[in-house]
């Protein structure tokens, strides 16, 4: 969906400059037929019956949000505030699944409230806080337990959650323990099982690890007379910002299939995130100005850290390209943001064509963990965000402004 022609970058049949030239940069652009893509392709591919829970994290505009609710998503949330966001976006909230090592009392209770599908419970306290809850509301929490299965899931240490030395889930030798001890009680109803081992996975094999060891609970389950509805096989499927391998999703599928030949009834719920998202967007700056230091290129842009932390948090790698491909030589830059950190870096030492002030570029794959992890850092004002549907370009979210700001401030 994102394509020179002319050497002008287009998103479906738009053109980038075009839409930086009304909207103003820096700017995130989504194809909405991106997204819908993928999670067709997606959906096709398993072939179990299947749930898919779009990760909010990822990217919660309203707008991208209710892309997925059309077709029929669900969603997996990490807080009371993306459970708030899934309902104004129009998810069935019995198709929530509601994830995180730390939830509030108050975010129990709202889940309850809203009848979401269940909470996947990372300790023994938080099983007892949602019991309690549960009670105090006279009402059933239903549950599943996410398993910390000790799998290397061979990606960034940053974003690696299933080894036993990082905080999620419960581990695989108390796991059991954890059932036993919901089935005692009065308030909650065992709805399935759940692990997530990491985030941006190439490599397939590591989540057929991690199913084989839950098909193992599962089985011991059964013999404790304990039966699952459902297998929440999380999400972490990676793709393509490089020149990485696209994850084999017929493999993926299989492995499933064969992981759970013995559960053929349970319900398989997917919570992936990035997938969906990732190269769906584009995050657009321009150049401000160029400058060198002992020999060193810089091109000043007017995104910044604050806009797209990636690079700087994970020293993740973003292509990065004209949108205006002028055939200039070639020079080597760091694209560095306005903001006073040395951190504040899209990309170093990075070869790209000779730019001119006022260049517009394209931060490509930028759909995932973009705008949802930015903030106001040196009280930049968030950027705008805009939904392309082959013609058409739609405003999702207004540039801040001052006033939003200092909202809530008081001297
Ligand atoms: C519990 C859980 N589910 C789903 C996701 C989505 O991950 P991804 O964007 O890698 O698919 C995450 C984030 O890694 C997560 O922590
Ligand atoms: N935010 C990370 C991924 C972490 C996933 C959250 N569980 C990224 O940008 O790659």
């Amino acid at each position: 969906m994102f394509f020179y022609k002319n050497n002008e970058l287009y998103v479906e049949d738009v053109k980038v400059s075009d839409i930086a030239l009304e909207y103003k940069t820096p700017i995130y652009i989504y194809s909405k037929n991106h997204f819908e893509n993928q999670y067709k392709k997606l959906d096709q591919k398993i072939t179990r019956k299947h749930l898919i829970c779009f990760a909010l994290k990822a990217n919660s505009n309203l707008a991208v949000i209710n892309t997925f609710a059309k077709l029929g998503a669900g969603a997996d949330v990490v807080s009371a505030g993306e459970i708030f966001r899934a309902k104004k976006a129009g998810i069935d909230t019995t198709k929530i699944v509601f994830s995180g090592v730390g939830k509030t009392q108050e975010e129990i209770k709202y889940a309850i409230e809203n009848n979401i599908l269940m909470f996947n419970v990372e300790s023994f306290e938080e099983l007892e806080e949602i019991e309690n809850v549960a009670s105090s509301l006279g009402k059933i929490a239903q549950i599943s337990f996410r398993v910390n299965p000790n799998v290397d899931p061979k990606t960034h240490p940053y974003i690696s959650t299933g080894l036993k030395k990082n905080k999620f889930g419960i581990s695989y030798t108390q796991i059991i323990d954890a059932y036993k001890l919901a089935n005692q009680m009065k308030h909650v109803r065992i709805k399935g099982i759940q692990f997530h081992i990491g985030s941006q996975l190439t490599d397939v094999s590591p989540f057929f690890e991690a199913q084989l060891k839950v098909a193992n609970i599962m089985k011991e389950l059964l013999s404790l007379g304990i039966k699952l509805d459902i297998i929440d096989i999380g999400g972490g499927l990676g793709v393509v910002y490089e020149n990485e391998q696209e994850p084999d999703l017929d493999q993926y599928s299989n492995f499933i299939n064969q992981a759970f030949k013995d559960f053929p009834d349970s319900l398989i719920v997917l919570e992936p995130g990035r997938f969906l998202v990732a190269n769906g967007g584009i995050f657009v700056t321009k150049v401000l100005y160029r400058k060198q230091n002992e020999g060193k290129n810089f091109y000043i842009v007017d995104g910044a850290m604050n806009d797209l932390i990636r690079p700087s948090l994970y020293d993740a790698y973003h292509k990065i390209e004209p949108v205006v491909k002028k055939n200039v030589a070639k020079v080597q830059a760091d694209i560095v943001g306005p903001v006073c950190e040395s951190g504040d870096f899209f990309a170093k030492s990075r070869e790209i064509d000779n730019l001119e002030r006022n260049d517009l570029v394209s931060i490509f794959s930028s759909g995932a963990y973009g705008f949802t992890m930015a903030s106001n850092y040196n009280s930049r004002c968030r950027p705008a965000e805009v939904l392309v549907d082959k013609d058409t370009v739609k405003v999702v979210r207004s540039r801040e402004t001052f006033e939003d700001l200092i909202r809530g401030e008081a001297i």
